[in-house]
């Protein structure tokens, strides 16, 4: 496990500053596994550069996931070709994205549980798929399923917007006996997607979900859920706050999603409503940046040493030096808020900002991970003498999480290909430390 973000080196993990001499006194703990569990429909993204008339011609509204038929697939993948439209394929799906970012990142183990292809061949989706996914991610419980996996075309518009257009092949095939019950109950956060929520009730993976959250709240489990597309969360929001309600410890959204959950368009309104459900919230909000929200003791809060900020709520950011914690382990809880800007304003050209929340959730859960390994190697340590849900505080969550988005954005692909720099090496190491 590496430590998570850029930090001075008092802050790194004390775990590894043992004397080798001294050591020999004293018994060594034994290593610690930590990983994380993830579901996903398993995709392949093509992505491809097109105009508003072609989105219109297949029905796509703009910035939504649409799932498409076979013949409309086929027809819309012939014209990408014929119009050379297609930029790239990556594996894609936004939870694989974001597992493979969080491996990537922690530098450790985590678990996908999906369907894959039985029959691989050379150059195949499925292949593909594998190729670009890293090593760390522990693919040997993929459900193997007779067809393909899905594709998701994503359509890139002129100004940037991306449109999902899905085929979904297999990739709602898995079935509940395929998610393993120790592994969901031994890792340190299981992440998920509403977009598990649409497959149809005969394809099984709806249900293998609910079987994993299960698994998950019986073993005290954290349950992260991340959105998908405003448009499926409009369609009942009602549905979404109850299931909030009831499995959902930390919830990831961007400000249109925020807005279709609970009416307010402003995230920092969107995520204060949305800890009525649940006991963490990162909000995104594309060139405006992003907020996280959570719970904190009355008694351990910390006042920022940042300028405090006006909004909707005014101030808000005044306690974000506080480590969030789940409500219910509050004796006095209280509401804490960060916010943070673009990392350097953002990259100077952004192609596109597929998979930045992705990005941003990964970071959370590194934090959030790295948690429970300091937790089993220092248990003495102050910092889990009454609990919390992780590592860092609100304030630097925000700046990692928005770390990470940026190199999403600067590397052009949903997934990274390498994890952020040891050191910053511009003038904006400082960024750390502010
Ligand atoms: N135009 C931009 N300029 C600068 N930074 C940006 C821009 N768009 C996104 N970002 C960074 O990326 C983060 C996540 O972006 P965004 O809110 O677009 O995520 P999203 O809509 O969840 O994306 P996706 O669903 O494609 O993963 C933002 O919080 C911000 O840090
Ligand atoms: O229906 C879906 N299920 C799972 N992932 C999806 C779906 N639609 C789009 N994405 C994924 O979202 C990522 C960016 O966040 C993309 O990489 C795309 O593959």
């Amino acid at each position: 496990m590496k430590f998570p973000g850029q930090r001075k080196s008092k802050h790194y993990f004390p775990v590894m500053n043992r004397d080798p001499l001294l050591a020999q006194l004293t018994i060594q703990p034994a290593p610690v596994n930590t990983w994380i569990c993830g579901i996903d429909q398993t995709l392949v993204d093509i992505e491809a550069q097109v105009d508003e008339q072609l989105l219109a011609d297949y029905s796509l509204p703009k910035g939504n996931s649409t799932v498409i038929d076979d013949t409309t697939a086929q027809r819309l993948y012939q014209q990408l070709q014929q119009q050379q439209l297609i930029t790239g394929e990556f594996a894609g799906g936004t939870i694989g994205n974001t597992v493979h970012n969080y491996s990537v990142l922690a530098d450790d183990r985590s678990v996908l549980f999906g369907v894959m292809s039985k029959q691989i061949e050379v150059g195949s989706y499925a292949y593909r798929y594998l190729c670009h996914t890293s090593s760390k991610v522990d693919l040997d419980y993929l459900q193997p399923v007779n067809g393909p996996i899905g594709r998701c075309f994503t359509l890139i518009s002129a100004e940037g917007e991306r449109t999902f257009a899905i085929s979904k092949g297999s990739m709602d095939k898995l079935t509940p006996d395929h998610i393993s019950k120790p592994l969901v109950q031994g890792g340190a956060a299981l992440v998920l997607t509403a977009y598990l929520m649409r497959a149809r009730k005969e394809d099984g993976i709806a249900d293998a979900a609910m079987q994993a959250i299960a698994y998950a709240k019986e073993a005290d489990v954290p349950v992260v859920l991340t959105l998908g597309t405003r448009f499926l969360i409009e369609e009942d929001p009602k549905f979404w706050q109850n299931f909030i309600r009831e499995h959902v410890t930390v919830l990831a959204m961007n400000e249109d999603e925020g807005e279709a959950l609970t009416g307010f368009d402003d995230p920092l309104q969107a995520s204060e409503k949305a800890l009525e459900w649940c006991d963490m919230v990162l909000t995104t909000a594309g060139a405006t940046g992003l907020y996280t929200a959570g719970y904190a003791e009355e008694s351990e809060k910390r006042e920022t040493a940042h300028l405090l900020l006006p909004g909707s709520i005014p101030e808000f950011n005044r306690y974000e030096f506080s480590r969030p914690k789940r409500k219910q382990d509050c004796d006095n809880p209280i509401k804490v808020f960060a916010h943070i800007s673009p990392y350097m304003g953002g990259p100077e050209k952004i192609r596109n900002t597929n998979g930045a929340g992705d990005g941003a959730l990964a970071a959370l859960l590194h934090d959030l991970a790295a948690n429970n390994y300091h937790k089993s190697r220092v248990p003495g340590s102050i910092k889990h003498k009454r609990g919390g849900l992780c590592y860092s505080s609100f304030s630097q969550i925000c700046k990692y999480a928005n770390r990470v988005a940026y190199e999403v954005l600067a590397q052009n692909s949903p997934r990274l290909s390498r994890g952020l720099p040891e050191r910053e090496d511009s003038l904006e190491e400082a960024y750390w430390e502010r």
